[in-house]
């Protein structure tokens, strides 16, 4: 009932208006003595608040009406009563010499009275077309103006080409208009140096448009190109702003195809199919103009006809968006597949699974063929549909057009004029019909790209605190922690412990203890759900970003090399360092043998991954990566057990004489034996027991200790703790800040 009321109140409303502007021309002879332009003003101004009175009725009772549409009721009111005086003034303020416009007395008519709703229909259709998701909607939809809010930094440089569009455009009107006017002279013969003046003005005004839509075009390429790299970069840093479990969360693949492949095409979008959307729809509003002005019931039928093609298009434009966003995804998967098969090559081939690893992408790529296949006929479909209905409207405006002569209401050279510029309005808009499905393609390749550009990382954000001198004093207090997506799995149960500076701490538990997880948190990859983690007493999250990963140094299970010399990789993310540097860490880290013994030296590129060395020079590579930072803190995650055993008593002796000189190290291992030295050893079982938990003890059957989830020797409070295994060495108060590893003479 409500819907039908909606629906019923909209008809009424036009009703409404049609019969006030009726009542207001009958009360007309005695505001003769008015101004025609404020008069024009005055029953405008009537009109608008009248109409929006009804919009706002039909509001009220529209909750059947589409969202869109309740949204559009208020602005089409503005639309349809300030258009007319808004023209008419406009033309007044451009032309004050010339004779007022017929329009000027024609808010009671009619035909302008159709006008005003073809154009206003015509305004709505395009902004939803255009816009579809609305002002107000704050997801992150694909819309046109999302894209053009990344352009805002160019705004000047768009004025300036929107500047030079306007000239070109309004040079371009000059050749159906003198055309005409050449019909008219030829017609009457009275004139002939008219004719050469206006081949002349026609001549010289067409070589100026060329050249400013020259110039247009250079500097929107230019402009368009910078834009294209910024939307990239953008897309990159925020990409790189995620949390760790974003990586997790998504496929490389994914997201290398949104970063990639669907930034090239929105900037294709962008720099080709928007410039000839935006030429054409300068020149469409320039011509219309100049069409109303030529014959106004011509223009009232072409404003009428459009909407209706320009429905069409929409149809088919959206089954094609559909189809695009599903070949994009499925392209993403198949990129994925090669990603994962490369990367894994060595493991591929041990299995001799070639084929099957040829099979899965064959399989995809299949799937990518038959969306890609469907997606072609769509858009062809579309393209036909615009085509034809582009081809219906014409004819029907040649046999009005043709009717009017007959009847004698325009003058010959007027409408070969209007027929001029009406062939260019329509070739106008079906160049808009042909490009808007490809604009609506990039719509959907940039759904992703903003949802990435725009997401918020999930992890506070990093304080600013950066202490001249840190101790590394690490506190672990009552943590629980589960990976996103698995609250009900906690790998972390009420952890409690304390590395202290000066000391090595050992952590040794089985495979999946937790202990890579307790890492994690304290390298901030993520956040707890529970507890806090205290560097120096102050919580980690307090602590600038840099600052917090140059003083805590990872080296992981599994370090990851980059595609570059060994000399970058040992000093990735520090800048400028010097041969000497790098090379006393390497040293330190006993890498420096193996390194010297390569033809390149620290030159030689480890290839992808650190692929082109042994995955013991990896692990010594990582080593003198984490010592070149001269960390307060050093973490050695199962770090050293690929090295050979030289190299692991030389880097075990680096580490504790770095401990020694006051520097906390966490070492993680699956084995006691490899943390014998250490000063404290904690049982990583305990990680993960439910309270009340026995820890096995290490030194055989019945010696373990019962806690309550704590691995911590000396957490206060509430939760007893576990009490350090092992060996509890004095080396006496160590120094508070000072260097560990970085620049002890060596
Ligand atoms: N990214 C992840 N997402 C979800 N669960 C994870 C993730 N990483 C690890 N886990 C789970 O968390 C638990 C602890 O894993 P973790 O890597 O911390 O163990 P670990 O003690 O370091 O084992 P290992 O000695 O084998 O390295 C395991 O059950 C594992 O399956």
């Amino acid at each position: 009932m409500k819907l039908a009321m909606a629906w019923v109140s909209l008809p009424l409303a036009v009703l409404l208006d049609f019969l006030t502007l009726r009542l207001a021309l009958l009360l007309c002879p005695p505001l003769q003595a008015w101004d025609p332009l404020a008069l024009a003003w005055g029953v405008a101004l009537a009109r608008w608040a009248l109409l929006s009175l009804s919009a706002q009725a039909a509001c009220g009772r529209g909750q059947g009406l589409p969202g869109g549409l309740r949204d559009a009721l208020l602005p089409l009111a503005a639309l349809l009563s300030l258009l007319l005086p808004s023209y008419v003034t406009l033309q007044a303020l451009a032309q004050p010499r010339a004779p007022p416009s017929e329009l000027l007395h024609g808010w009671g008519r009619g035909d302008v009275f159709g006008l005003t709703y073809g154009v206003a229909g015509l305004v709505a259709v395009l902004w939803h077309q255009l816009f579809p998701a609305g002002k107000g909607d704050p997801r992150p939809s694909a819309s046109l103006g999302r894209l053009l809010a990344c352009m805002r930094p160019d705004l000047l440089r768009f004025v300036a080409i929107a500047g030079f569009l306007v000239l070109s455009s309004l040079g371009e009107m000059a050749i159906p208009y003198y055309t005409g006017h050449m019909t008219d002279w030829i017609v009457s013969e009275n004139d002939p140096s008219a004719f050469v003046r206006a081949i002349w003005a026609m001549s010289l005004i067409t070589v100026g448009s060329a050249v400013t839509e020259f110039v247009s075009d250079c500097l929107y390429n230019g402009t368009m190109n910078r834009i294209h790299m910024r939307i990239q970069s953008r897309v990159f840093s925020s990409v790189l702003r995620q949390e760790i479990g974003f990586f997790h969360a998504n496929r490389t693949g994914d997201i290398t195809s949104r970063v990639t492949a669907d930034t090239d095409a929105v900037s294709e979008a962008l720099s080709e199919k928007l410039n000839l959307l935006m030429w054409c729809g300068m020149r469409g509003v320039f011509l219309f103009g100049l069409m109303v002005q030529g014959s106004l019931r011509l223009a009232l039928f072409t404003a009428v006809g459009l909407p209706l093609v320009l429905l069409v298009p929409k149809l088919s434009g959206k089954f094609h968006q559909s189809l695009a966003q599903r070949v994009q995804e499925s392209l993403a998967k198949a990129n994925e597949v090669a990603v994962e098969t490369f990367q894994a090559m060595a493991t591929v081939r041990s299995f001799a699974n070639e084929e099957g690893a040829a099979r899965r992408y064959g399989q995809r790529l299949q799937e990518t063929y038959w969306l890609n296949k469907q997606e072609a006929a769509a858009y062809a479909a579309s393209m036909w549909t615009n085509s034809l209905s582009g081809l219906a409207l014409k004819v029907g405006i040649l046999y009005y057009g043709g009717r009017l002569v007959t009847a004698g209401a325009v003058s010959t050279g007027d409408l070969v004029t209007f027929v001029l510029y009406e062939m260019q309005f329509t070739m106008a808009v079906e160049v808009l019909l042909s490009v808007y499905p490809s604009v609506q393609k990039a719509m959907g390749s940039s759904e992703k790209i903003f949802e990435y550009m725009e997401r918020t990382p999930q992890i506070s954000p990093p304080g600013t605190l950066a202490p001249p001198s840190l101790r590394g004093h690490l506190q672990v207090q009552d943590v629980w922690f589960s990976y996103p997506g698995r609250d009900d799995a906690p790998v972390l149960k009420g952890v409690s412990l304390e590395l202290r500076p000066g000391e090595v701490t050992a952590l040794v538990g089985p495979s999946g203890a937790g202990k890579t997880s307790l890492v994690a948190l304290l390298e901030r990859f993520y956040e707890p759900q529970r507890g806090r983690l205290l560097l120096d007493g102050r919580d980690l999250r307090e602590y600038e970003h840099h600052y917090l990963h140059s003083k805590v140094a990872l080296v992981s299970q599994k370090p990851v090399l980059f595609a570059r010399s060994l000399h970058e990789n040992i000093a990735y993310g520090l800048g400028g360092r010097s041969r000497q540097e790098v090379t006393g860490a390497a040293r330190r880290a006993n890498a420096h043998g193996f390194i010297a013994r390569l033809s390149h030296g620290y030159d030689t590129d480890v290839g992808e991954m650190g692929g082109q060395i042994s995955g013991g020079q990896r692990q010594g590579v990582a080593i003198a990566r984490a010592l070149l930072r001269d960390p307060r803190v050093l973490i050695l995650d199962d770090a050293t057990s690929a090295l050979d055993t030289e190299s692991q008593l030389w880097v075990e002796k680096e580490i504790y004489e770095g401990a020694q000189a006051g520097c906390t190290v966490l070492l993680i291992a699956h084995r006691l034996s490899a943390v014998e030295r250490a000063d404290r050893i904690l049982d990583g079982g305990v990680l993960r027991a439910p309270p009340p938990y026995v820890a096995p003890s290490p030194w055989g059957p019945g010696t373990g200790h019962r806690t309550r989830g704590c691995a911590g020797g000396s957490v206060s409070g509430q939760t007893p703790a576990l009490r350090p295994i092992v060996l509890q060495r004095d080396r006496g108060p160590s120094p508070a800040g000072g260097l560990c590893w970085g620049s002890r003479g060596r």
